[in-house]
């Protein structure tokens, strides 16, 4: 396992029942080049109706985990078979080797019928193993602690997310690559100190791709027309926004970090929380989604300019885009952003010069075990 430095080491997949949360598991187990030791719950149909759900382990077991109108506790019509919990479930998980990635589908409100079951669960979380799981919904008490987990990622499966799923939660485990992202409000630098670190880093041998968004494809190509126009709906544009996001992660993103580049790009998912946030969309929802389409960066640099300098900056600037006009629209996104927080998250004075901000940004590189 070569784990990303960001240091999230559990995966969460959320989404409403029938989703696409265990086809997502299911893709993953295949794709997955290490270790993998846990188990997912598989449906039991006859003739289209459900019968229940089968329990599956990565060890080849497969024992039934809930029927209908069988004896045992009760979730809806199902019977819950507290022994095969007990039995097989708890045990497997405790008996992890060490270097496996812990699978899970699901925490659910049938699992949850299980001491065992919870028990052997809370322990993988205090060790802080790498762990997938799937999460069900819910207002059990547990649940709810387990949906709002330190160090922990939380992806939505749907029908726009769970296609690209399974290659995206691979980079979560396993990454060769590095990822680096630059953040922050318009013209605050991001352009000028991403070229200065590719080219730092290229002329001391290493593998890079300087890359950004909205990129040059064909949805980064029409959100650059329409915020040039400035007539297009908060909806339309968070929808491009995220399209291009897709397209950028799996055709330059992940491909790099298979390949063990070291990837920069000039813009990533935080910069969706910032300005579609600043239009108004949740910002649970925002995360959720752009974590389920795009790996966390292994370091995130957010460079923070005083508005007043703003129009300094892009003063020889052909055109404004739309964004760049309104100030008290990037006030409100240098607010979201400079709320940003986590480990990975480096938050920069842009007032620096920029061969400060290169060697900072090369200190704190070195400092995370990226150089
Ligand atoms: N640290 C710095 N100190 C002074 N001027 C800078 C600094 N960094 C960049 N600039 C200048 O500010 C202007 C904007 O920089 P740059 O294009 O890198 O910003 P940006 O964050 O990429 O902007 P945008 O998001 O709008 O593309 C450029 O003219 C650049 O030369
Ligand atoms: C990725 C991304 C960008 N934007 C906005 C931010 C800027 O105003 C423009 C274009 O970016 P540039 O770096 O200034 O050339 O798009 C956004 O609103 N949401 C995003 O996800």
């Amino acid at each position: 396992m070569r784990l990303p430095r960001h240091g999230l080491r559990r995966v969460f997949l959320l989404g409403r029942p029938r989703s696409g949360k265990t086809t997502v598991i299911k893709s993953f187990l295949h794709l997955y080049p290490g270790r993998l030791w846990g188990f997912y719950t598989e449906e039991v149909c006859e003739s289209g109706r459900r019968l229940g759900f089968d329990v599956v382990t990565t060890e080849g077991q497969r024992v039934p985990l809930a029927r209908r109108g069988a004896p045992g506790p009760k979730v809806g019509p199902y019977g819950v078979d507290i022994s095969a919990l007990n039995e097989v479930v708890a045990p497997l998980l405790r008996q992890a080797p060490v270097k496996a990635l812990l699978v899970i589908d699901e925490l659910g409100k049938m699992e949850l019928k299980s001491r065992e079951f919870i028990g052997a669960v809370e322990a993988i979380l205090a060790s802080n193993r790498p762990l997938l799981a799937t999460l069900g919904q819910g207002r059990l008490s547990l649940l709810k602690a387990w949906r709002q987990l330190p160090q922990s990622l939380y992806l939505l499966v749907d029908e726009f997310t769970r296609d690209g799923l399974p290659q995206r939660l691979v980079a979560e485990f396993e990454r060769p690559g590095v990822l680096v992202a630059l953040e922050g409000i318009d013209g605050s630098g991001k352009t000028t100190l991403a070229r200065a670190l590719a080219e730092h880093l290229i002329a001391r041998g290493k593998d890079v791709v300087l890359t950004q968004e909205p990129t040059t494809g064909i949805y980064g190509q029409k959100l650059r027309q329409l915020l040039g126009e400035g007539r297009a709906s908060a909806e339309e544009l968070l929808f491009l926004f995220l399209k291009d996001r897709q397209e950028h992660v799996k055709e330059t993103i992940l491909p790099a970090l298979w390949a063990g580049k070291i990837v920069i790009t000039d813009r990533y998912y935080f910069s969706t929380l910032a300005y579609q946030g600043a239009q108004g969309f949740s910002l649970e929802d925002l995360t959720l989604i752009n974590q389920a389409i795009a790996p966390c960066p292994d370091l995130v640099f957010v460079l923070h300019l005083p508005l007043e300098k703003v129009p300094l900056r892009i003063r020889h600037r052909q055109r404004l885009e739309s964004f760049e006009k309104d100030q008290g629209f990037l006030h409100q996104v240098e607010r979201i952003f400079s709320r940003i927080k986590g480990d990975y998250i480096v938050h920069l004075a842009a007032s620096q010069s920029p061969d400060e901000l290169l060697a900072r940004v090369l200190a704190e590189l070195k400092a995370g075990g990226i150089l």
